[in-house]
Formats: structure tokens, C-alpha cells, sequence
């Protein structure tokens, strides 16, 4: 086994309702006996950062904003900056999910933007990647993700990457119920980590963390866990529910 860190994101999006109920699902989480070699980041929409963020008593929890501007002041109405979240005490960003990929239009070039200014405002970064149906059954699963890869790798040094986990979702697999086989997502690790080792070094295709998202639950998180390539999972459904312990634990 590797000596990456199996890390554990709960990506939330636009849930829950209320404030309230965020916090209750903060307290499920402080109560539960979580793995305690497992990194666990969980992510609120913005609103519920600073909240859910004093809420959080097992230090072994930290939190993610779901996505941040570029550009670090100004006229630019509805966005928040990195350096406001990291001025929050929030450590991590996640950034280019396919939800805001194709519902809001962002570009490789415009994720890769944001990830240079989270890593200069002293972010991590959560940096999603993943192909379309389509697109996957058309062959280009390693073409569409290295495209992705290649924007963020022409705006950052071989260090930045100690402070970048990468999240495969395969758009066809989020929020359907039609998780990724094992052998498709260790394979599309596998070529991930291919090629940060040509397009970067050796060194950051070893150490750099790659987890799966999509129809992540607790049914079948340990057999993705047992691969040798995933290094954890990013969350959304059922980081809602109790069954979010058992995913965190999915190496215990
Ligand atoms: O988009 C995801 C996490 O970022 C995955 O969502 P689901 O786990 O609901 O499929």
C-alpha cells in the first residue's frame, strides 16, 4: 500500500435546508468513531461554511468550500474569493466539479485560473476531472481527463501538487446510482497518475492522493477502497446520511 493519506470528502452542494440541519449532520459526524487514518473534509455551500465549520468538535474534521473566483476582489457580484475563505479558516476548495463544468460553463482554462489562485491565497484544492457518457463511450475517458489535467498543469510547479487531490467523476456516475466498476475507476487512476508522471514527475504521479466520486455509498466503498490506485472518494448523496461513517471507515 501507498503512503497516501485515504481522505474522505463530503461534497454537500446546495444541501441542506437549513442551517439547523447542517448542524445536525456536523453532530452525527462528532459523535461517530471515525478511522482515524483517514483524512475527512466535509463541504457546506457557502453560506454554512462559518457555522458548520464552529460546529465541528473531532478536530480530525476539516472544511471545504464547494468553489471560489479567481480573482481576489472587485466587481464581480455573487462570487467569494480564496483568500476570504482561507481568511475564514476554511482549508480547502473544491474546485472544477462537473456541476459547475456544465451547468455554469466553466472551462479547463477558467478551473485552472482558480486553482492557482486558491494554491497563492494558501488553499487546498479538491480539483475534479471526469468525462461524459458520451464521452466515455466514444473512447475519450483518458483524452477528456488529461485535458483537464493539462490546463491546471500549465498554471502550477511540480509543488503545487502536494496541495492538490484529484477527485475522478465520471459525470455518468454522479448522483444515478450507477457507480464506476472497480476495474474502470482504478483503471482511469492508473492513467491519471500516467500522466502527471509524464506531464509533471514520477514523484507527484506517486504521492498525489486520486479519489473517485459517483454513487459513492456504503454498500460499495470498501471494494473501490481495496484498490490500489483510489485513494478515497468524494461524496455527495450519501455524505448526507448516516452510511457517510461507514465510506470514512471503508479502510477500517
Ligand atoms: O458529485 C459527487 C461528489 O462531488 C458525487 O455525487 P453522488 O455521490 O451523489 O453521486
Amino acid at each position: 500500500m501507498s503512503t497516501r493519506q485515504f481522505f474522505v470528502g463530503g461534497n454537500w452542494k446546495l444541501n441542506p435546508t437549513s442551517v439547523g440541519k447542517a448542524k445536525e449532520l456536523v453532530e452525527v459526524l462528532n459523535k461517530a468513531e471515525l478511522d482515524p487514518n483517514t483524512e475527512v473534509v466535509i463541504s457546506p455551500p457557502s453560506l454554512y461554511l462559518i457555522p458548520v465549520r464552529d460546529a465541528v468538535s473531532n478536530k480530525q474534521i476539516t472544511i471545504s468550500a464547494q468553489n471560489a473566483y479567481y480573482k481576489e476582489n472587485g466587481a464581480f457580484t455573487g462570487e467569494i474569493s480564496s483568500s476570504q475563505i482561507k481568511e475564514a479558516g476554511i482549508p480547502y476548495v473544491i474546485l472544477g466539479h462537473s456541476e459547475r463544468r456544465t451547468i455554469f460553463h466553466e472551462t479547463n482554462e477558467v478551473v485552472a485560473l482558480k486553482t492557482r489562485a486558491a494554491l497563492d491565497a494558501g488553499l487546498k484544492v479538491i480539483l475534479c476531472i471526469g468525462e461524459t457518457l458520451v464521452q466515455r463511450e466514444g473512447g475519450e475517458t483518458t483524452k477528456v481527463c488529461e485535458g483537464q489535467l493539462s490546463a491546471v498543469v500549465k498554471q502550477t510547479k511540480p509543488e503545487d501538487w502536494s496541495n492538490i487531490v484529484i477527485a475522478y467523476e465520471p459525470v455518468w456516475a454522479i448522483g444515478t446510482g450507477k457507480v464506476a466498476t472497480t476495474a474502470q475507476a482504478q483503471e482511469t487512476h492508473v492513467d491519471v497518475r500516467a500522466y502527471l508522471s509524464t506531464a509533471v514527475s514520477t514523484t507527484v504521479a506517486s504521492e498525489t492522493r486520486v479519489i473517485y466520486g459517483g454513487s459513492v455509498n456504503s454498500g460499495n466503498a470498501k471494494d473501490l477502497a481495496g484498490q490500489q490506485d483510489i485513494d478515497g472518494f468524494l461524496v455527495g448523496g450519501a455524505s448526507l446520511k448516516p452510511e457517510f461513517v461507514d465510506i470514512i471507515n471503508a479502510r477500517k
